[in-house]
């Protein structure tokens, strides 16, 4: 009964996992486009197909209301993502995106859209290959309709019409165990405003710890400690891409970007993406950057507060400044900018600053997965080198 869907996927199957003698890469091979169906699947009789064009202010709308009111809450429904319009249109408008890999469903009479999942084009690196990929995410499915096995279908249309662009794999996350996890992260997070975390129910005071003595364990300066440390401009594109390109050369699995990419990815947009870098004084040259993304939570049923203002982590570059250093300065930057909490996953180098700036262990895992390409064996999260939105 378990993963009926997935049992039918080009995905690791549970039963297969350890048995070396698989070969890592492609479950399946790529077929000629004529053999690609070319129709969408069908949706149970009162649902339609539609393809959400994210400049349109109205459609864009109404996917923030969709996912603002029926998407990921966390284990305990307290929170549930907010993601802005603005972070949306950035997270669904890369270079190269597929406006086909933006599906909505519709209820037919009232046009109501009712369910949304979207994927993005993405070269990614796995070992010394670049596949091309998809990235799918924002799968969501309005909370009247759930159990009538929509999402099964939207998974196959959307892998279809990926199909359809000659792309064989993908990359996704989730919060729950599917068949089979590449890689199992921990996400932890960093009190920046222990207040109101506390009021709201995201933390918890221990039990010798008093308010004002969590106040005063994680305060922080009010300016950064790092020379140089400024904005990153469009100028600094070049380097960052430089920078960024070799450092994810470490990892196992993780994204190939070029500079049109970078400047996407990484360039500042207030309320969506914070960039950082550190121009040597005397050199003049990039040697290390930070960046985070905003993604606020609703906060579902609080008197005094109803947005929970959180960063996540997103890719960060040390080679002369300690990448502790630059965390620190991180938190510092969010504190100024009025965040709550910054979050973080233990991928990449991250677990070497997670203890020592006094960032929590959450309760509950992200686990990130691969379409259609086997690896022999589950990465530690120290060996990904790809954050998802
Ligand atoms: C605090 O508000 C929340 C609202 C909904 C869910 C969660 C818990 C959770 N599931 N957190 C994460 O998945 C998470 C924790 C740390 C860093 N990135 C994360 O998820 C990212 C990446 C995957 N897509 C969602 C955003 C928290």
């Amino acid at each position: 009964k378990q993963h009926k869907f997935w049992e039918t996927q080009p995905v690791g199957q549970f039963k297969d996992v350890g048995n070396s003698s698989l070969p890592e890469g492609p479950i399946e091979l790529p077929k000629p486009l004529s053999e690609v169906k070319q129709e969408p699947y069908n949706l149970p009789n009162l649902y339609e197909w539609t393809v959400c064009d994210m400049e349109s202010d109205e459609i864009c709308n109404e996917v923030y209301v969709l996912l603002t009111n029926n998407y990921v809450e966390d284990d305990d429904n307290l929170f549930r993502f907010n993601y802005s319009k603005e972070f949306l249109r950035w997270a669904l408008h890369p270079p190269g995106y597929f406006q086909s890999w933006h599906i909505g469903v519709r209820v037919k009479s009232s046009k109501k859209l009712v369910a949304f999942i979207t994927g993005i084009s993405v070269k990614m690196r796995v070992r010394d290959e670049v596949v091309k990929m998809a990235e799918v995410n924002f799968l969501c499915v309005h909370k009247k309709l759930r159990s009538k096995r929509l999402a099964p279908v939207m998974i196959k249309e959307v892998t279809r019409r990926i199909h359809l662009e000659n792309i064989w794999q993908a990359a996704y996350t989730a919060g729950v165990l599917l068949p089979t996890p590449v890689t199992t992260c921990q996400y932890w997070h960093r009190t920046l405003n222990p207040k109101k975390l506390i009021d709201v129910g995201f933390s918890r005071l221990g039990d010798r710890m008093t308010m004002s003595r969590a106040i005063k364990l994680y305060k922080l300066p009010n300016s950064t400690s790092t020379p140089g440390l400024r904005k990153m401009e469009l100028r600094d594109v070049p380097a960052v891409t430089r920078l960024l390109k070799n450092y994810l050369s470490q990892f196992i699995v993780a994204p190939d970007f070029d500079d049109i990419e970078v400047e996407h990815w990484l360039l500042p947009q207030e309320n969506v993406v914070d960039s950082y870098v550190v121009e040597s004084e005397d050199t003049r040259e990039i040697t290390d950057f930070i960046s985070f993304y905003t993604l606020p939570s609703s906060i579902l049923n609080n008197q005094n507060h109803s947005i929970l203002k959180a960063a996540y982590s997103f890719y960060n570059v040390s080679t002369r400044i300690p990448l502790l250093q630059l965390m620190n300065d991180a938190l510092i930057i969010a504190k100024q900018k009025d965040f709550d909490v910054f979050n973080a996953l233990d991928v990449m180098e991250n677990e070497c600053f997670l203890k020592e700036l006094k960032f929590g262990q959450g309760d509950g895992q992200l686990y990130y997965y691969l379409y259609n390409y086997r690896l022999s064996n589950a990465l530690k999260p120290s060996e990904l080198g790809l954050v998802l939105l």
